[in-house]
């Protein structure tokens, strides 16, 4: 077949490392997929590095084509060294390759976190986006301090844990979720590229990287357990508070082999957990650069919410079908930096062919979903930050304009089973920020605004996320403090 149909086109071969040296390492790296497909005039590239087949597709057309249409064959995963095998991750549904272990680990997550149920999880959203008003005028470090929150929020909706008690696990979530983003990165570690290298002992010189993948391990390990042992007794003793683990442990088939179940159980809940955080942390982060970025944006959403709301009221999912342009706001955020821009690697299982082109299996599939979302077509000027596109001229979500969740979540079976948990939550906070606060920038020793860089990490990594930065929270009335119980000045 490989004779009859060429590979799709992409950079020239050299013999044994293929496009070792054209692989993108370090800036954004979708940047330089989508630059790639401009120079090859085609939206499904193909690369090869020491072996391995990678094809970018870079259109909505192409990824519905191939990771919706023919899911079936291009749902699995490539295996990491570093982070798979070496951290153990791959245990995990997301790292997992398509088998009977992933399908029962999703079904936990799909059956608590259900589309069908979507106030399953409300109050919690609720109470955890008040937290969140509350700590955000006292913050240095707004990055820092929205990771701290969402490892907490998430502890509540995962296993139930709430409060201060969360706080006990804080520092191993933390830690447990920067060993994946470092684990992550493209290039960090050479045992991804030469796989032979996991067997080499941990004393042997440059073999450092053998000893932090045992440490990230045992912090996984702990991070696995302890959170779940709590909901566990919690469920026995009657106390726990509805959660993905409590709901998931009520559902065990007592007639089958319980502690496979409950290792089940447990894998997907943490997986759950490493997925929801970060994640969560770099949209809101994004969409504070935004409004420090547009502040004309933060002036609308703030007269709509006035039209809205009462003097002091903080919004609920129930005013959501009257608050069109905080929705747009959110679509905008989520289109406009998309945080995992080239989704989770997805893995083809068997040869295929696609427009002629010889598709090989094994190749990793990356889906450029920053193409996708910067599409001329779809989003007129890509490059502005416009909520008002997704809106008709009555300022009602306009359902001709695509919604960018269809390419941020992901595709096929693959698809993030927290994206309508994960939305919900985005908005609420979204719109809870922009009522109680009007977000501003730094100001220097003299008193004068810092203009707002809006920096976005540009080293080699697949996670897009904000570099840290600071500003001010001003609360917009005093109201908002006897809502929230505290002074917020
Ligand atoms: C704004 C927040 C989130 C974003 C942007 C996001 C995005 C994504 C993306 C792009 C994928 C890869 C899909 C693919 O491979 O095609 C994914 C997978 C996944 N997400 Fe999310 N996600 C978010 C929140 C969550 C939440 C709240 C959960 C908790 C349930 C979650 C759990 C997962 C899991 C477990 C997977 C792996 C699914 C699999 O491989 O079968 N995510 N997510």
């Amino acid at each position: 077949r490989r004779k009859t149909f060429p590979f799709p086109p992409g950079p020239k071969k050299l013999p044994i490392v293929g496009n070792l040296f054209h692989m993108p390492k370090k800036g954004f790296v979708w940047l330089e997929y989508a630059e790639m497909c401009r120079r090859y005039d085609s939206d499904i590239i193909h690369l090869s590095a020491l072996g391995n087949s990678i094809v970018v597709l870079n259109s909505a057309r192409a990824v519905n084509d191939l990771l919706e249409k023919r899911s079936s064959m291009y749902s699995s995963r490539p295996s990491t060294t570093m982070l798979g095998e070496l951290m153990g991750w791959e245990s995990g549904f997301a790292l997992r390759p398509n088998d009977d272990i992933w399908k029962a680990q999703r079904k936990i997550v799909t059956q608590a976190m259900p589309p069908t149920d979507p106030k399953r999880f409300h109050s919690k959203q609720l109470s955890g986006t008040h937290d969140l008003l509350r700590a955000l005028p006292q913050s240095d470090d707004v990055m820092k301090s929205l990771q701290t929150w969402a490892a907490k929020f998430i502890m509540d909706i995962t296993y139930g844990i709430q409060g201060d008690e969360a706080k006990l696990y804080l520092c191993t979530a933390i830690e447990t979720l920067n060993s994946i983003a470092v684990a992550a990165t493209p290039g960090a570690f050479y045992v991804d590229q030469i796989t032979i290298l996991k067997y080499i002992p941990e004393w042997f010189p440059g073999a450092s990287f053998k000893q932090k993948a045992r440490e990230w391990n045992k912090l996984r390990v702990k991070l696995i357990d302890d959170p779940y042992l709590v909901t566990k007794a919690r469920l026995a003793a009657g106390t726990a508070t509805p959660s993905l683990t409590s709901l998931a442990l009520e559902e065990i088939d007592h007639t089958q082999d319980v502690a496979h179940q409950e290792e089940i159980i447990k894998l997907a809940s943490v997986t759950a957990y490493g997925g929801g955080s970060d994640t969560t942390v770099a949209y809101l982060g994004g969409f504070i650069i935004a409004m420090l970025m547009n502040p004309e944006v933060q002036t609308k959403a703030h007269r709509e919410l006035e039209k809205v709301l009462g003097p002091g009221d903080l919004p609920s999912f129930s005013d959501e079908p009257t608050l069109s342009y905080i929705t747009a706001i959110v679509r905008e955020v989520i289109r406009y930096n998309p945080v995992v821009p080239l989704a989770i690697p997805h893995l083809l299982t068997q040869d295929n062919i696609y427009k002629g082109y010889f598709l090989p299996k094994g190749s990793i599939i990356m889906p450029n979903v920053w193409s996708i979302l910067h599409n001329e077509e779809d989003y007129p000027k890509p490059e502005l930050f416009n909520p008002s596109r997704f809106l008709d001229a009555e300022w009602k979500l306009n359902p001709n304009v695509k919604d960018p969740a269809t390419a941020a979540f992901g595709f096929g079976r693959r698809a993030c089973p927290g994206k309508h948990i994960a939305i919900a939550s985005l908005w609420i906070t979204v719109a809870s920020i922009l009522a109680c606060y009007t977000i501003e920038p730094e100001l220097d020793e003299n008193g004068k605004p810092i203009k707002p860089k809006g920096e976005w990490y540009s080293g080699p990594t697949l996670f897009n996320h904000p570099l840290p930065f600071k500003c001010r929270f001003i609360p917009r009335s005093r109201d908002m403090e006897a809502s929230l119980g505290v002074s917020l000045s």
